[in-house]
C-alpha cells in the first residue's frame, strides 16, 4: 500500500484490513476449520507470523509490505466468558468494557486456536518507542490500530496495558507516552457504534457475501430465516431454524461444511455454545443443525426473533 494514498476501504475513519475468512475459497468450503492452521489462516497477505525480535517471546505478527497509518486490524477472535474463569488463559485475553470504559462486559480469551485470528500473535512493544499500535473497542469487539505508517520488515507491537505490562517486568507512564506523541494517551479507545447505526432491513442495494461469494439466493425468499444487513454491509442470519443452505454453494444440508448451523458469518460446530453478539443471548447449534438462543433482549438483536 501507499501510505500517503492507501487504496483500501474504509470504516469510520480508519482504513481497514479484515481477518481472512478461514475458508477462502467458495469451491474450497471443506477446508477443515477445526485444526490449528485456522488461525494462520486468518492472517491478511501483506503480513507474517514468526519468531519475534523480542527474546523468549516466541511468535510475532510482522508487516511485509508498507501498513498505512490509522489501519485498523482484525477483530481479535476469540471464546468469549462473562466472568473471568480460572481456567482462562489470560496470557491471550483482552476485556470488552462497556462504553464507560470501566465495568467489564465480557472476556474475549485467543488461547484456542480454532477460535483465534492472526492478531493473537502481537506481542508487547518493550518501550514506548517500538508502540506502533494501539488498541481500539468499536463495537464490542477488540481491533489495533496502526499509529503511524508501518514499514515493511517491522514487527507490530501493542502496550497490553499496566497489569499486563507489570507481569512482562515493562513499565509504562502516561508521561512516555506523552514524550513520544505529544497527546493525550489513546492507548485504549472505546467506540460503540452500534445504537448509532441500527440494521437496515436487507434490500437489494445491500450485498451479502460468505468467503468473498455473493449469495446466490437473496436471503429470505424460502421464508425460513432473515437477514438484516449491518453497517458495512456486513451481514447477519437473524432467525435460521433448519441448517439446509450453504449460502456459498447453495448445496442442501451444510454437514460437509464443516458446520452444521451458520451464523454471523461463521458456520458453528455442532453442540457448541456461544454468545451472541450482544452477550446477553447464547445460542446452541444442536446435533440435527438448529440453532437454540435464547431470547432476553437487550440491544439491537431485538430485531431477530427465533
Ligand atoms: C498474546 S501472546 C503473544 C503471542 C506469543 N508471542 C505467541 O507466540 O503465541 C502473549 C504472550 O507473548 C509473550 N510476550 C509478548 N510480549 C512480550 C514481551 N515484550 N516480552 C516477553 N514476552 C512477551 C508472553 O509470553 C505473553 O504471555
Amino acid at each position: 500500500y501507499d501510505c500517503e494514498n492507501p487504496d483500501l476501504p474504509m470504516d469510520n475513519g480508519l482504513y481497514v484490513i479484515k481477518n481472512v475468512e478461514a475458508c477462502t475459497l467458495c469451491s474450497k468450503c471443506y477446508t477443515d476449520i477445526d485444526n490449528d492452521d485456522h488461525v494462520l489462516a486468518t492472517t491478511p497477505p501483506g503480513f507474517s507470523i514468526r519468531q519475534s525480535t523480542i527474546f523468549n517471546s516466541g511468535l510475532g505478527v510482522f508487516a511485509e509490505t508498507t501498513i498505512p497509518k490509522d489501519t485498523r486490524l482484525g477483530p481479535y477472535d476469540g471464546v468469549l466468558y462473562k466472568t473471568q474463569l480460572p481456567d482462562i488463559s489470560w496470557a491471550y485475553t483482552w476485556s470488552v468494557k462497556y462504553e464507560s470504559g470501566e465495568r467489564i462486559k465480557h472476556y474475549v480469551d485467543a488461547s484456542p486456536k480454532t477460535h483465534s485470528s492472526w492478531i493473537r500473535y502481537v506481542n508487547c512493544a518493550n518501550t514506548v518507542d517500538e508502540e506502533n499500535l494501539y488498541l481500539l473497542q468499536y463495537n464490542y469487539e477488540i481491533y489495533y490500530v496502526t499509529y503511524e505508517c508501518v514499514k515493511p520488515g517491522t514487527e507490530l507491537l501493542v502496550w497490553y496495558g499496566d497489569s499486563y505490562g507489570e507481569h512482562l517486568g515493562l513499565h509504562r507512564t502516561e508521561e512516555d507516552y506523552q514524550r513520544r506523541f505529544n497527546e493525550p494517551d489513546i492507548r485504549q479507545v472505546f467506540v460503540s457504534t452500534i445504537a448509532k447505526f441500527p440494521p437496515q432491513p436487507h434490500t437489494s442495494k445491500c450485498f451479502k457475501f460468505y468467503n468473498m461469494c455473493p449469495f446466490k439466493n437473496p436471503p429470505g425468499s424460502t421464508g425460513k430465516h432473515t437477514k438484516m444487513c449491518l453497517p458495512g454491509k456486513s451481514f447477519d442470519v437473524c432467525r435460521y431454524t433448519l441448517c439446509e443452505e450453504n449460502p456459498c454453494t447453495n448445496i442442501v444440508d451444510c454437514r460437509p461444511c464443516a458446520g452444521y448451523c451458520f451464523h454471523d458469518g461463521k458456520y458453528i460446530q455442532p453442540n457448541h455454545e456461544f454468545f451472541k453478539a450482544d452477550n446477553v443471548n447464547f445460542c446452541l447449534c444442536t446435533d440435527d443443525g438448529i440453532l437454540k438462543c435464547t431470547i432476553q433482549h437487550s440491544s439491537y438483536e431485538d430485531m431477530c426473533v427465533y
